[in-house]
């Protein structure tokens, strides 16, 4: 069981500023664990945990955050995130409990790939690239926006602010909102994933896990339900969705040991192969892109959960065939005629040329995380908050973060999230070469 420490008191603090604005909490705590910052931690054996109500939510309906005016072209995590930065300066903010409680920029700046050195940034594997090339434009979209409506918002605390919103926010629909209301974002038939945030104090301190706790909502707000029973003093996990440790480790700074829900892209490896009018039969067909192979239970029972197969999505399956099949045999595989048994053969082999290759890319760039040296920072381990520290001390932490001081956290991170893709890889030729 992870060993809970005692959070301090301005989380005390900010747990009784919670309870008497609409939030329940039921047997549970915040406490402190090591690696993970805060967590949940459960206070007695218990089944109802959490209810945040949806009026203490902070959604871009609420009056507190309409007030501000802020400007009708930026998205919605951007109008949080120039809320939460107007609020993190006035000294008046009602949400202040809840400020105190955030993680640190100190913190993101070691643990969030945004923040990281180019050279630690080349060292990510292609699909966390990626991934980070879409939160940094957008990123950059929103605060051009916000800079040019709000300039008094510095931009290293719309950058946290920004963070805050996406480590912290939880999909909300405006359940409590009739279909046409002026205040919903969009009409309702008009919104999509992107408009559907919301920050829940509280229900914020849940650390993630694959098989967690299953936050749900309706109009009347949010809650968290056990998923099983919990002992005295364990933590319990939400899970955020199912996210691979790609998608972790930049959007939210951390990876699992074990994820279920984890899986190798292979875009890099297949885009790259096709011409140019495979590209347009793929995208007529819906299959271009989003090539995965995952490590995954045998079966659902208890005893071969433990054994793993290699597996390859059926977008893998259907663009390897227009790569190495005539392509009257890929039009049967994708219409339907064909289940493609006849020439699996085929295209395992042709998978299996490409892990083997890639397999030599992963060593070489293991040896070079490994070979990396890490610096001495003195900011390392304290969390200072942004708003008491001073200008001189701003300044020298933003030097350090700008060099090139390279901390044991982020080398650690690199190297098992490659020692967990070589697993896979290995895995995958294991399985195609028989
Ligand atoms: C919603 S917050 C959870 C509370 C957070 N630990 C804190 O100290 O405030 C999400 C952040 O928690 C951390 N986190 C969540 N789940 C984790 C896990 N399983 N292991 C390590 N860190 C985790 C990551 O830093 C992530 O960005």
């Amino acid at each position: 069981m992870a060993f809970a420490l005692d959070p301090g008191e301005e989380h005390t603090r900010f747990t009784e500023w919670a309870e008497k604005n609409g939030v329940e909490v039921n047997g549970i705590a915040p406490a402190r664990f090591i690696g993970r910052g805060m967590g949940i931690v459960a206070a007695k054996d218990l089944k109802r945990l959490v209810f945040v109500r949806n009026t203490s939510l902070i959604s871009v309906t609420v009056p507190s955050v309409r007030s501000h005016k802020l400007p009708q072209n930026i998205t919605v995590h951007g109008k949080l995130a120039a809320f939460l930065a107007l609020e993190y300066e006035s000294e008046a903010s009602p949400h202040r409990p809840w400020q105190d409680v955030w993680p640190s920029q100190e913190e993101f700046k070691t643990i969030l790939p945004i923040h990281w050195s180019k050279k630690l940034q080349d060292l990510l594997p292609h699909a966390s690239k990626a991934l980070l090339f879409n939160q940094q434009s957008n990123l950059d979209k929103d605060w051009a926006t916000i800079t040019t409506a709000l300039p008094s918002i510095p931009k290293s605390l719309f950058t946290y602010t920004w963070i805050i919103v996406n480590t912290r926010t939880f999909y909300w629909e405006y359940p409590d909102l009739p279909n046409n209301h002026p205040r919903l974002p969009k009409k309702r038939a008009m919104l999509t994933a992107d408009d559907c945030y919301a920050m829940c104090p509280f229900m914020d301190y849940f650390n993630h896990t694959d098989v967690g706790c299953d936050p749900t909502n309706d109009a009347k707000g949010y809650k968290v339900t056990a998923n099983r029973d919990y002992k005295a003093g364990e933590e319990i996990y939400v899970s955020y969705g199912t996210h691979t440790n790609d998608f972790l480790l930049v959007e939210y700074g951390f990876i699992l040991d074990s994820n279920q829900s984890d899986a190798l892209s292979l875009d890099h490896l297949i885009l790259p192969l096709l011409s140019s009018e495979q590209v347009e039969i793929l995208k007529e067909d819906g299959f271009h892109g989003k090539y995965t192979l995952s490590l995954l239970p045998k079966s659902d029972s208890e005893k071969a959960k433990k054994e793993l197969e290699v597996q390859i999505c059926h977008r893998t399956q259907t663009a390897l065939r227009l790569l190495c099949l005539p392509n009257r045999r890929y039009a049967a595989f994708v219409s339907g005629t064909d289940d493609g048994s006849n020439e699996q053969g085929k295209i395992n082999a042709y998978l299996l040329g490409l892990l083997k290759q890639y397999s030599r890319q992963v060593m070489d760039v293991l040896e070079e995380v490994e070979a990396l040296t890490v610096g001495t920072d003195a900011t390392n381990g304290k969390r200072r908050s942004m708003r008491r520290k001073s200008k001189a001390g701003a300044q020298e932490a933003e030097d350090l973060n700008m060099g090139n001081i390279i901390k044991a956290e982020q080398k650690d991170i690199l190297a098992m999230r490659w020692k967990q893709i070589r697993g896979i890889v290995n895995a995958g030729a294991k399985g195609f070469g028989n």
